[in-house]
């Protein structure tokens, strides 16, 4: 199936149209979006719920709150999801977000090195769409260990580190770093054409108007599906 890809700057207009003109609040648009997550997350890792960990990795903006959702997700499905949040998002939202994790028993650890030791999953909730130049500390370093790490890594919306444009930096932290899986919200980023994995769309709620407005095809979720599988062939193309 042929999946347009949304440039970062209309990625950024959309939301705003989603919530402006569509009636949409951020945290309805993270609930879905997080939800998602959390469904191919499902998807990928093992049956055994309880002694499956899952470690989220959450960034300073939506994206990590994208995560913090995830993790709500994850826990009410039964996994044993831990979330490292090393600069944490200031805004009403995202301390809400934490309290709902927090009130779940969730884990923010601290040791990340230690925690990368036994997890069995990882999803990368770092940055999205707003991504932009070298990787600034402590993300360099939290990069590079996941890229060393053999832990399955689900991105969400972009592999961190990736240029939105361009893709994979051309040294550095991130310029090996391929996640077993992606998924891709709303519609793909222009970096996808880098990417080789599994490749999942999310985030069910865009509508016929918005789509042909920023020239998007509406995924075809199957029933009461909240992700979708696409391919990438061997051309990069979805
Ligand atoms: N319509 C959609 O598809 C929706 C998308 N959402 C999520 O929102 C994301 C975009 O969120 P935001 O615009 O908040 O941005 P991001 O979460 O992509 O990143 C912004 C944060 O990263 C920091 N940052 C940027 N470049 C950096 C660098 N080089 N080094 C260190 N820090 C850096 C910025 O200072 C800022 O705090 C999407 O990718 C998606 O995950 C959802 O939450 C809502 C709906
Ligand atoms: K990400």
């Amino acid at each position: 199936m042929a999946l347009k890809a949304i440039s970062a700057k209309d990625a950024a207009s959309l939301d705003k149209d989603l919530m402006e003109i569509g009636g949409w609040s951020l945290d309805q648009l993270m609930e879905l979006a997080g939800l998602s997550v959390s469904q191919a997350g499902k998807y990928l890792a093992a049956p055994e719920l309880q002694d499956y960990n899952v470690l989220v990795v959450c960034g300073p903006g939506n994206n990590g709150g994208d995560g913090l959702v995830a993790a709500r997700h994850l826990a009410q499905y039964g996994y044993n999801p831990s979330v490292y949040y090393p600069k944490q998002g200031k805004n009403e939202l995202y301390q809400r977000l934490k309290v709902q994790l927090e009130n779940l028993c969730v884990p923010f650890i601290t040791d990340f090195e230690a925690e990368l030791q036994k997890t069995d999953f990882l999803v990368d909730a770092i940055f999205g769409f707003s991504f932009g130049g070298p990787l600034r500390a402590p993300f360099g370093e939290i990069v590079s260990q996941i890229e060393k790490s053999s832990v399955p890594v689900l991105s969400v919306d972009a592999p961190s580190s990736w240029d939105i444009q361009a893709g994979p930096p051309k040294e550095g932290p991130g310029a090996t770093f391929m996640p077993k899986a992606l998924i891709s919200l709303t519609a793909p980023k222009p970096c996808v054409q880098y990417y080789r994995g599994r490749h999942f769309i999310g985030g069910r709620f865009l509508t016929r108007t918005i789509a042909e407005k920023y020239g998007l095809d509406l995924p075809q979720y199957q029933g009461i599906d909240q992700i979708l599988e696409v391919g990438v062939d061997a051309e990069g193309r979805l």
